[in-house]
């Protein structure tokens, strides 16, 4: 089956360093990957490849034909002075008022279409972000840190809601996350990036690779990983490892 999104051997660098570094990527329609990896290693902006809003210094980027993509990016930068209402943040996509209202219905905010943006709780603004990404139905929705500012019971019920979302929209989704323990639940490739793929696979799997350990070190009970990567590690063979590093 042909990816709907392709990376191929991508470097990016600024100031002579390389933010990203021989990233290879696919996702296939159906399919959810998450991104995860330490502060500034690069995740944002291996979305922003991917999504053509950045190009890479070297590689190359494959899209399917006519394919649609919905971003909810991992910062809004509103004018808290001006007084924009969700639906009319909403109809800034272009929609029409059917569909913004069939979208917040779908993320579970049905009434919240005449309150003002800078008046949203985090879980409603994370809700009206996601609404905003689904209202055109993608064939790929890409998620930057979706559950950023929501509580732990909010943030299970938001993953939920997009593992729902796949199969309703049988879109793919490529999603940024720091969360390692509700994040596993809900999706199918785990792929950890610090600068290079260090590996990548099931969650399963991933959880017990020498590299996702050293990035992330030993899960706990509640989920909380320490973060414990060290730039001088090896890596020996085995399968998920990505073939061009260290
Ligand atoms: N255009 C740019 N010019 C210079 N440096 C950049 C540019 N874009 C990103 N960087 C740097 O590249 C690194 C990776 O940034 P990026 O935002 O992609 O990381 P991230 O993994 O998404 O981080 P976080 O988890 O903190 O959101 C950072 O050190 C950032 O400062």
């Amino acid at each position: 089956m042909q990816p709907l999104l392709s990376a191929n051997n991508v470097l990016f660098q600024r100031n002579g360093k390389a933010i990203l570094d021989g990233v290879d990527i696919q996702i296939q329609r159906g399919e959810i990957l998450t991104l995860i990896g330490p502060n500034g290693a690069g995740k944002t902006t291996l979305v922003r490849i991917l999504l053509g809003l950045l190009s890479p210094d070297k590689g190359n980027i494959k899209r399917s034909k006519n394919l649609t993509i919905g971003y909810m990016p991992q910062k809004l930068s509103l004018d808290g002075s001006m007084p924009l209402t969700v639906d009319r943040f909403l109809a800034l996509t272009g929609s029409k008022p059917a569909a913004i209202g069939e979208a917040l219905a779908r993320v579970d905010v049905p009434a919240i279409g005449r309150q003002l943006m800078s008046k949203l709780s985090g879980g409603e603004l994370q809700r009206v972000m996601l609404a905003r990404a689904i209202v055109r139905k993608p064939d790929l929705l890409v998620l930057d840190e979706p559950v950023q500012g929501v509580d732990i019971t909010g943030q299970s019920k938001l993953y939920r809601l997009i593992g729902e979302l796949r199969s309703e929209l049988n879109c793919a989704v490529l999603m940024i996350s720091h969360d390692l323990h509700l994040v596993m639940a809900q999706t199918d490739t785990v792929v950890c990036l610090n600068h290079h793929i260090c590996c990548q696979g099931h969650p399963e799997s991933i959880s017990t690779d020498p590299a996702f350990l050293e990035l992330f070190g030993q899960q706990t009970d509640t989920g909380v990983a320490v973060y414990t990567h060290h730039h001088d590690h090896q890596h020996d063979s085995g399968e998920t490892r990505h073939p061009h590093q260290h």
